[in-house]
């Protein structure tokens, strides 16, 4: 069988010197969506920053896109980036520039140099989010759910071999959110893996996937009931 994409086994998560998550075991496959959700404060971006490096793994294994949680030093950061997409409720883009600049920025940032392999990659990812002709605008001048789709796209440029979705749907209204939702399931039928963190209920009920569930210091997987 593959080696699963992410291993977490007996992982403990702190913020500081406060436990915030113990004992964690969870793996995830290539093609799953699966979703982590949890009251406020029960550790959804913690474990997320746990998977992207930005909060060290202290105690237990943890393995993801073939990098060691527990033995990754600053240095491997970026390169462990690089093999995740990561899509935040702010969708964090630079405001100074253009869609198309967005893009190219992270390229260059990531060590392509042909210009035409990065444009034609630049329209690759635009067209799955389906905003190819938007490359030209400013994110002020899009919708909430459509600079999300270009954060989206961003995520995708180095054929991540894991999203990571800390509550993308976070800030926009319940129409957009299936928008953003339908573009993540289209994402996840062509193959890629998705992680998602998310407050929304109905999003889940109406896409119904794995479930992880953050509650009282534990991460646990939440049965569906099917009706
Ligand atoms: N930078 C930090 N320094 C110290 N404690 C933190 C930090 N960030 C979060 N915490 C604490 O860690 C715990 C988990 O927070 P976390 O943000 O992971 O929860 P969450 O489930 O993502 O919440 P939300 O849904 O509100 O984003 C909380 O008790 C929080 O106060």
């Amino acid at each position: 069988m593959e080696r699963p994409i992410l291993r977490l086994k007996n992982a403990s998560i702190y913020q500081g010197d406060s436990l915030v998550l113990s004992n964690v075991n969870v793996e995830i496959n290539k093609g799953d969506f699966v979703y982590l959700i949890g009251k406020t404060g029960t550790g959804k971006s913690s474990f997320m920053k746990t998977l992207y490096g930005d909060l060290p793994l202290q105690e237990g294994e943890g393995d993801i896109v073939d990098f060691n949680l527990k033995t990754l030093k600053e240095s491997e950061i970026p390169y462990l980036r690089r093999k995740l997409g990561v899509v935040f409720q702010d969708f964090k883009l630079l405001t100074d520039r253009t869609v198309n600049d967005n893009l190219f920025f992270v390229l260059k940032a990531t060590g392509w140099t042909d210009k035409e392999k990065m444009n034609a990659r630049i329209e690759e990812v635009l067209d799955k989010v389906d905003m190819k002709t938007k490359g030209f605008k400013f994110p002020h001048e899009l919708s909430g759910g459509e600079q999300q789709r270009i954060a989206i796209a961003r995520a995708l440029l180095n054929n991540p071999e894991l999203i990571l979705a800390d509550e993308p749907t976070g800030n926009l209204d319940p129409q957009t959110s299936v928008e953003v939702m339908e573009v993540l399931q289209e994402i996840n039928k062509n193959g890629n893996t998705i992680l998602m963190a998310t407050h929304d209920y109905a999003l889940l009920l109406k896409y119904p996937s794995k479930t992880l569930k953050c509650d009282e210091n534990k991460v646990y997987e939440v049965v569906q009931r099917k009706n």
